[in-house]
C-alpha cells in the first residue's frame, strides 16, 4: 500500500507548526498497528542540502526567479530523498509546505507569473501531489499578532502587510481551484476546537487509505 501524503500550508504565524505535532501523533499511533511510520519533513529543507539552502532563503535577498528556482531545486531534493522512497514503503509523509507555498509566496506575495510556476512544477513532480492539503487560514493581522508575540522575524516573516495579503489570497484561489484536495481550516478558532476538526478529516483518510 502506498503511504499518503499531507502538506501544511498558510501564511506566517497562521497556526501550522502548532498543529503539525498533534496530526503526526494522531497519525503514528494509528499506523503502529500496520508498521507504518509518520515522516515529518519541512520545506525549504527536509534534506541536508535543503536546510543549507533553507538557512540562504530565508535569509539573503537575491532575485526573484533565483529564489523560486532554489525553491524548486530544494523540492526536488526532499522528493528524491525523502518523498517518494517513504511512500513506496508504505510510510505516510507530512511536509510543513510544499509546491502551494511557491504559488502563494513567489507568485502571489511576489508576482513571479504563475506560468512559470506550472513550468516548475510540471518538470520537478510531474506525477506527485499531495493527497490533502490542511490549508491555516486567519486574517493578516492575528497572524501578525501572533508573529510579533513569538519570535525574531525571518526575511520572508519581514514582508508588509500587502504582501502577506496577496500570499493568502493566492493559497485561498488555489484551494478554491483544488477543492478535493484543499481543507480550509479556520485557525482563528481555539487550539482544541482546530486538533477536533483535524481528528475528523484524519479519520476519513485513515479509512480510505485501508
Ligand atoms: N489557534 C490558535 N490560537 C491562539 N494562538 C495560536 C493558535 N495557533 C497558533 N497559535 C500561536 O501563534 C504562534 C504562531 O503559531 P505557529 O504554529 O508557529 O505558526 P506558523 O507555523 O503557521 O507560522 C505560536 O505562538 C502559537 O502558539
Ligand atoms: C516552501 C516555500 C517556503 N517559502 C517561505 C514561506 C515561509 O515564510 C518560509 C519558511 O517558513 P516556515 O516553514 O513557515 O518556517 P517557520 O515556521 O520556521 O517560520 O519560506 C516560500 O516563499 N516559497 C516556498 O516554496
Amino acid at each position: 500500500m502506498r503511504g499518503k501524503f499531507i502538506s501544511f500550508e498558510g501564511i506566517d504565524g497562521a497556526g501550522k507548526s502548532t498543529h503539525i505535532r498533534y496530526v503526526a501523533d494522531y497519525l503514528q499511533q494509528r499506523l503502529q498497528a500496520y508498521d507504518h511510520q509518520v515522516i515529518c519533513s519541512r520545506e525549504p529543507g527536509g534534506t541536508p542540502l535543503g536546510e543549507q539552502l533553507r538557512d540562504i532563503l530565508l535569509k539573503q535577498s537575491m532575485h526573484l526567479e533565483t529564489e523560486a528556482l532554489l525553491m524548486f531545486a530544494v523540492r526536488r531534493e526532499h522528493i528524491a530523498q525523502v518523498i517518494q522512497p517513504a511512500l513506496e514503503r508504505g510510510d505516510w509523509v507530512i511536509s510543513d509546505r510544499f509546491t502551494d507555498a511557491s504559488f502563494a509566496y513567489q507568485g502571489g506575495g511576489r508576482h513571479l507569473s504563475l506560468d512559470k510556476l506550472n513550468q516548475l512544477e510540471q518538470w520537478v513532480h510531474p506525477d506527485l501531489q499531495p493527497d490533502i492539503t490542511f490549508l491555516f487560514d486567519v486574517p493578516l493581522e492575528v497572524a501578525r499578532a501572533r508573529l510579533d508575540a513569538t519570535r525574531e522575524l525571518d526575511k520572508f516573516e519581514q514582508e508588509k502587510a500587502q504582501f502577506f495579503a496577496d500570499t493568502r489570497n493566492e493559497y485561498l484561489r488555489r484551494a478554491a481551484q483544488f477543492p478535493q484536495r484543499f481543507r480550509i481550516i479556520d485557525s482563528t478558532r481555539s487550539i482544541p476546537e482546530i486538533q477536533q476538526e483535524l481528528a475528523v478529516i484524519l479519520d476519513l483518510l485513515l479509512q480510505q487509505a485501508e
